[in-house]
């Protein structure tokens, strides 16, 4: 029965070896850089000790060197004593001295006590459960072999429940890392984008700005053109309207507004006179004064007529030295009245040198309106009375009569 249990136990041993040889000496685990040891571990290791293991975490030192570390023992941590301990058995075992290889395990065991859980279930130092395990198999002491090898297990167990906490932990570390990262390149990103978007509008409300600028350019230009276009048309209209010496509206005017008003006139069935005036022996003043007397004499001629007439009056330049004035709501003797001062003023009036012998006087002709006549007519029948007035003597006023129109026919007729 003894022995049956044994060959169990054998069985069983061979499969938790071949198990943890392929299961836990390939993971490659370096304890001296290990993450469980940056975090969990308890002593810290002299590089010379762990130096004592490669990265399989096989022994690589010899017992000498082993026992000169013991014999120095300058201040060395549990932890480092486990350790040599270890190496210390793993020599005397694979020298075959199983006694004492058993007593340095013993002296590992311990120092263990004093090792933190994490720390003591690193590969490093829980192969010692393993190595003590074979010790016990080749000594053919199965229980005990079985027990620390349950015991291996166990720790690596919980080594690896920790390796799986450090990893998670370290995922989760990189994980927030990352989307912190993530986070702040997303939040740049919007802020680029921001700043690429206000830089977007603000050039557009510049573009908007020089487009409005532009256009509003171009209709002022528009504006100017048009304003100066209007300006040259007024002062066209002006020029062909006013007579340039004397600033008095000419014919073109009179039979425009003349007529107009002989039109009104009729409308409203009111009076409307004319009064026609021709210098008298103007030629003499030219002749011997010369031209620019003479006109100096216009302009003043001119500014005493129109202090004469009313403001609704059209005072006309009709020709050299004659004028005509188209009085609305002015009856004949109203017309001849203002005919009179007119003829009076310029009596009166004393001109400077060297014209100041010369008295200026004129022969006005007044008409008045009828019912059926034209402006033409209106305008024929004061000049054949400024005519009339012109053969009687001059410097008078005659008004139109049916009489002067028969004088003036039959010398047209006589010519
Ligand atoms: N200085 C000047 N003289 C003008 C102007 N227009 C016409 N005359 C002159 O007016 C004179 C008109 O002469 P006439 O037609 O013979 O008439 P008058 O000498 O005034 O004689 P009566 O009309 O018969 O009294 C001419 O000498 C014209 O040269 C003008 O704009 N300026």
């Amino acid at each position: 029965m003894r022995y049956l249990t044994g060959i169990v136990m054998l069985v069983l041993l061979t499969i938790s070896t071949f198990l943890s040889a392929n299961t836990f000496t390939n993971l490659n685990v370096k304890a001296s850089k290990h993450p469980l040891l940056d975090s969990t571990v308890t002593f810290v290791l002299r590089d010379d000790i762990t130096a004592l293991f490669d990265a399989d975490n096989r022994f690589v030192g010899d017992l000498p060197q082993v026992n000169a570390m013991m014999t120095q023992n300058s201040g060395l941590n549990d932890a480092e004593w486990y350790l040599l301990y270890l190496g210390q058995a793993i020599s005397y075992q694979a020298n075959g001295q199983s006694d004492l290889a058993h007593q340095a395990y013993e002296k590992a065991t311990d120092y263990e006590a004093n090792i933190s859980e994490s720390q003591s279930a690193l590969p490093l130092f829980n192969q010692r459960y393993l190595l003590q395990s074979e010790l016990y198999e080749q000594q053919e002491q199965f229980q005990l072999a079985y027990d620390q090898r349950d015991e291996y297990f166990d720790r690596m167990i919980i080594y690896y429940k920790g390796l799986n906490k450090a990893r998670v932990e370290e995922l989760k570390l990189k994980y927030r890392t990352e989307t912190k990262q993530n986070n702040n390149e997303l939040l740049k990103n919007q802020n680029a984008l921001k700043e690429l978007q206000l830089q977007k509008l603000a050039q557009r409300k510049q573009q908007r700005f020089y487009l409005t600028i532009v256009i509003s350019l171009i209709i002022l230009v528009f504006i100017v053109l048009i304003v100066r276009q209007v300006q040259v048309r007024k002062k066209l209209k002006v020029y062909a309207e006013t007579d340039p010496l004397t600033g008095l509206s000419n014919r073109k005017v009179l039979f425009e507004k003349g007529a107009r008003a002989v039109e009104i006139a009729k409308q409203e069935q009111k009076p409307l006179s004319v009064m026609l005036f021709d210098l008298d022996h103007f030629k003499m003043i030219n002749d011997e004064y010369g031209h620019q007397l003479g006109d100096d004499a216009l302009k003043v001629i001119t500014k005493l007529a129109q202090e004469t007439v009313r403001s609704r009056d059209l005072l006309i330049r009709f020709g050299g030295e004659e004028f005509i004035a188209v009085l609305p709501d002015a009856t004949i003797e109203q017309a001849k009245a203002m005919a009179e001062r007119l003829r009076e003023k310029l009596a009166q009036y004393t001109p400077q040198a060297p014209l100041k012998n010369n008295s200026i006087t004129a022969s006005i002709g007044v008409a008045t309106l009828k019912a059926d006549m034209t402006l033409d007519q209106l305008i024929h029948h004061a000049d054949i009375a400024m005519y009339e007035a012109k053969l009687s003597g001059r410097n008078q006023v005659l008004i139109f009569n049916s009489e002067m129109q028969d004088k003036s026919i039959n010398c047209r007729r006589n010519n």
